[in-house]
């Protein structure tokens, strides 16, 4: 094992997804099993004392590769140093929002992270933002760090991304290792687009074996789109462990690189890439080694998935917009 442990900070971590989330990163899930890893825990001043129940728990699994945990509520301290950061403390949404409407709520939670993590960090820092609504928070942080390179920040779409593939494997009866190129275009909102023209079921285009337009339209993209919603309304509280599961696929697959032949989905900045807006924190397929991202060029994009692209990029554009107004943008 080596002995520098990597400091991971978490934002949020009394609450729900930071129950599920904390545990696998303390045992190796994140950054594997011979890495120790110190867990900086940014909490508000009333959840600390949940949060020392939490960490109590931590203690009482004795894992291997949990090196220390320091907990507190100021996130000029928490972040210091910080090698990850990943960005979940925000108000979820609850029956009948939707995630936009938590701009005003949230996005002043990421001016002051951003700024936190400027000043603190670690110069590799790598930062995934969950909270929602999380593309437009990672705007949010990005231009409150000015000293960051924008290409650190990014926002998760993999949870709509695994929910894809959960879906296209029932759909044709495929274990989902089967299944590669899958790509979640856009927002992390109900106007993100679900993509499966260029995506292989066992090495054939996804979209000729399902061969069922109205499958994809009616059903498989607004099932994906309104996941979130369903399981709000079915559990009574926005997505856990589901959230926390993506949150270290993404991270994960970001430091230690994505598999051979195949992509991931995350929300990152825009280089104009497929015409969506420079500096957006957009979703696109991306290919990852050692900490670094590029968005994959060259696929072909048809009239169908033009639209719903430009649709999704529209709402983020609106979203910029909005927190423009509201002097968020540093
Ligand atoms: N991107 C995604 O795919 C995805 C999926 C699920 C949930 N989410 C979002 O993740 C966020 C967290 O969800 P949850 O279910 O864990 O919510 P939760 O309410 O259970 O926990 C949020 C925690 O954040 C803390 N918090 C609030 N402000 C903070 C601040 N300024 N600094 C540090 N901590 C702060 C709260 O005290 C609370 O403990 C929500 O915004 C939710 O919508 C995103
Ligand atoms: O939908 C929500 O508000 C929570 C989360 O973003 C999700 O997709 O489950």
């Amino acid at each position: 094992m080596s002995t520098t442990p990597v400091k991971v900070a978490v934002t949020g971590a009394a609450g729900q997804i930071g129950y599920s989330l904390l545990f696998r990163i303390a045992s190796g899930a994140l950054l594997g099993p011979d890495t120790p890893v110190e867990l900086r825990l940014l909490e508000i001043t009333p959840a600390l004392k949940a949060l020392e129940g939490v960490v109590m728990e931590l203690d009482d699994c004795a894992f291997p590769t949990l090196a220390k945990v320091e907990i507190g509520d100021d996130p000029n301290v928490i972040f210091d140093g910080a090698n990850v950061a990943l960005l979940i403390g925000a108000r979820p949404r609850t029956k009948g929002m939707e995630r936009g409407d938590l701009l005003e709520a949230n996005g002043a939670i990421f001016t002051v992270q951003g700024k936190a993590l400027n000043d603190h960090a670690a110069d590799d820092i790598r930062i995934t933002v969950t909270g929602n609504p999380a593309n437009t928070n990672a705007l949010i942080a990005k231009s409150n760090a000015p000293d960051i390179p924008a290409e650190r920040f990014s926002a998760l779409t993999r949870l709509d991304h695994n929910r894809a593939l959960a879906q296209l494997a029932k759909k044709t009866g495929t274990p989902v290792t089967e299944l590669r190129k899958l790509t979640i275009w856009g927002n992390h909102s109900a106007t993100q687009y679900p993509d499966i023209f260029h995506a292989e079921v066992a090495g054939k285009n996804a979209a000729e074996v399902v061969n069922d337009q109205n499958w994809l339209e009616s059903d498989f993209i607004p099932t994906v789109q309104k996941r979130g919603a369903a399981i709000i309304e079915a559990r009574g509280a926005s997505s856990a462990a589901s959230a926390a599961a993506a949150t270290i696929d993404h991270t994960r697959d970001w430091l230690r690189g994505s598999a051979d032949g195949d992509w991931l989905s995350m929300a990152v900045v825009s280089d104009g890439s497929y015409d969506v807006p420079e500096g957006l924190i957009s979703s696109f397929p991306v290919t990852t080694k050692d900490g670094n991202w590029e968005i994959v060029q060259g696929l072909e994009i048809n009239e169908f998935s033009r639209a719903r692209i430009d649709a999704s990029t529209t709402e983020l554009g609106e979203e910029r917009d909005a927190v423009t107004a509201l002097n968020l943008l540093g």
